[in-house]
């Protein structure tokens, strides 16, 4: 597996002092507030984890599943609905949990989707942001890192759903997708 990786792009330790510092800004900002934490399934699903126990005020969480890329490392530009939510959002502040924001596609139709529901607001929560591969404006309101335009893996990042277990963030060989 190592060999699939190039150099590691985040740590362990600087992830976990960047999840910390989200959790406790995303609890001062939304005290006193009925909030939903929705967690994007499956990328987000590590980050979500870790996310929400640095959250100090009471939340409801969800999951949504949504699907544009596959085995590849370009966005389809189709996003599908594979799981909805449990529950419903109208009259409440949604927080979106992603893991990456890169074309923007995913969120964009995200976005559309939740507020077409009556929620009080929404509102996104990403780990990394690849804004040199945006192909739509988004808004992002909570970022962890801004990371350069290449593959990534690890920390719930896949490439063909392999490597989401690893507790770093690393430069996927180019050689791994372009064989
Ligand atoms: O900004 P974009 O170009 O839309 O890319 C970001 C999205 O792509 C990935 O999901 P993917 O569709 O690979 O599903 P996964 O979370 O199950 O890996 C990632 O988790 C984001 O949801
Ligand atoms: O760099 C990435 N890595 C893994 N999944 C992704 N989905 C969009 N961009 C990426
Ligand atoms: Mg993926």
């Amino acid at each position: 597996m190592q060999q699939d990786l190039n150099k590691c792009l985040v740590g362990a330790n600087e992830i976990k002092a960047k999840v910390k510092e989200l959790g406790e800004q995303i609890s001062k900002d939304y005290a006193g507030k009925d909030l939903l934490v929705i967690g994007i399934l499956n990328g987000a699903v590590i980050f979500m984890a870790d996310l929400i126990r640095e959250i100090t005020i009471p939340i409801n969480i969800d999951f949504m599943a949504v699907s544009s890329y596959g085995a590849t490392t370009e966005s389809s530009g189709v996003v599908r609905i594979l799981k909805d939510l449990d529950q419903s959002v109208e009259n409440k502040h949604v927080l979106i949990v992603e893991d990456i924001i890169d074309s923007g596609l995913t969120l964009k139709y995200l976005v559309e989707i939740l507020k077409s529901r009556g929620p009080a607001s929404v509102k996104v929560c990403t780990l990394l942001d690849k804004p040199d591969r945006r192909k739509t404006e988004v808004h992002v309101d909570y970022n962890g890192f801004v990371i350069p335009d290449e593959f990534v893996v690890g920390y719930g990042l896949d490439y063909d759903e392999k490597y989401r277990h690893l507790q770093e963030i690393y430069v996927l060989k180019e050689e791994i997708y372009h064989s």
